[in-house]
């Protein structure tokens, strides 16, 4: 487990990170958002043990990361952002390398290797030095080194950046894989909001380094303005008076000139069978009726919005 107790940081005068608290249990992958400079990287690199906190305390696997930051590390696999550092070994070289710092030798470093190359698709350019890589082959690089001694704790910032459709979609899925029945944490950065509903089960906001939501990604869209909304698509536009007046219903967005319309729920009102039933008695062209969750972007916004460092 990770328990982060009243965390903070301070650059200068600047607090990046300011009394943020809060746990991650085995078996959750948390996403871990905020708009830039919100402090996501900076208390990952406390956790990692390559900054030191100026207040308060964190823990990883029960191992302080301010007194005992070796034994955290034993139990962490971390990505962080940007490229692997060493851009002139050759990749192989390189998990080699991180392989015999995390205390493998003879058979099984090289099964460790092997196993993590093909995890995440590196065969193709072993041979080849990190610096002259693209940048989506040096992130799969990092995530490599990060996942080479099966860590009971994954700390990755912004995994998916600059990967490609395909490799993106991977990379997921090998997240979704390493989290699931192993009751392993992973912690994700990232700023692409359909990644938190595609991979995690619990989403933390912070701004300006402190605590802004934490819950599943559906309470979270449930905090939406849409949730619960209806949208029609028309073949033609229709007179809209009658869906305003509604009982339940908030306000009504048209979109593509009238031929889509987004009926708004109030707080707590379902009312997806009253829109559906008027649009049957007014015989409108409705060509689809959907009911939506709610929007994890439309949420982030109105949380973060002024909130960027
Ligand atoms: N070494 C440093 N020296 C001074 N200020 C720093 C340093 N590292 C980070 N900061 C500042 O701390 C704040 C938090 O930065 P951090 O990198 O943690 O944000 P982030 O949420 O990861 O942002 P992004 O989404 O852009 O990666 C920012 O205002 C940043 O400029």
């Amino acid at each position: 487990m990770i328990s982060i107790n009243s965390l903070t940081k301070r650059f200068g005068e600047h607090v990046a990170v300011d009394n943020l608290s809060f746990d991650v249990k085995p078996g959750e992958v948390l996403g871990f958002l905020g708009p830039n400079g919100a402090g996501k990287s900076t208390t990952m690199k406390m956790l990692t043990g390559f900054l030191t906190p100026d207040g308060g305390s964190a823990s990883v696997c029960g191992f302080d990361v301010q007194t005992q930051i070796l034994q955290a590390q034993q139990q962490m696999g971390y990505l962080p952002e940007g490229a692997p550092c060493y851009g002139d070994m050759r990749v192989k070289g390189f998990l080699e390398f991180i392989a015999a710092v995390r205390g493998f030798s003879g058979a099984e470093k090289h099964q460790r290797v092997a196993r993590a190359v093909e995890q995440v698709e590196l065969q193709s350019v072993l041979g080849q030095r990190i610096e002259t890589l693209s940048k989506g082959f040096k992130r799969r690089v990092g995530l490599a080194q990060a996942i080479l001694h099966d860590p009971q704790v994954l700390i990755l910032d912004e995994p998916t950046d600059g990967l490609d459709p395909n490799q993106k979609h991977h990379v997921r899925h090998l997240i979704q894989q390493l989290a699931e029945g192993s009751n392993k944490i992973v912690v994700i950065s990232t700023h692409i909001l359909e990644e938190v509903s595609a991979v995690c089960s619990r989403a933390v906001i912070i701004g300006r380094g402190r605590l802004l939501a934490d819950g599943t990604p559906d309470e979270l869209e449930a905090r939406s303005r849409y949730h619960q909304a209806v949208t029609l698509s028309l073949s033609q536009p229709v007179d809209t008076q009658a869906l305003v007046q509604l009982p339940g219903v908030l306000a009504v967005e048209s979109q593509r000139e009238g031929q889509q319309l987004t009926v708004l729920a109030k707080p707590g009102e379902v009312i997806f069978p009253a829109v559906g039933q008027l649009a049957r008695e007014q015989h409108w062209p409705v060509a689809e009726l959907s009911v939506e969750r709610g929007r994890l972007d439309d949420v982030f916004r109105g949380l973060t919005s002024g909130e960027a460092a």
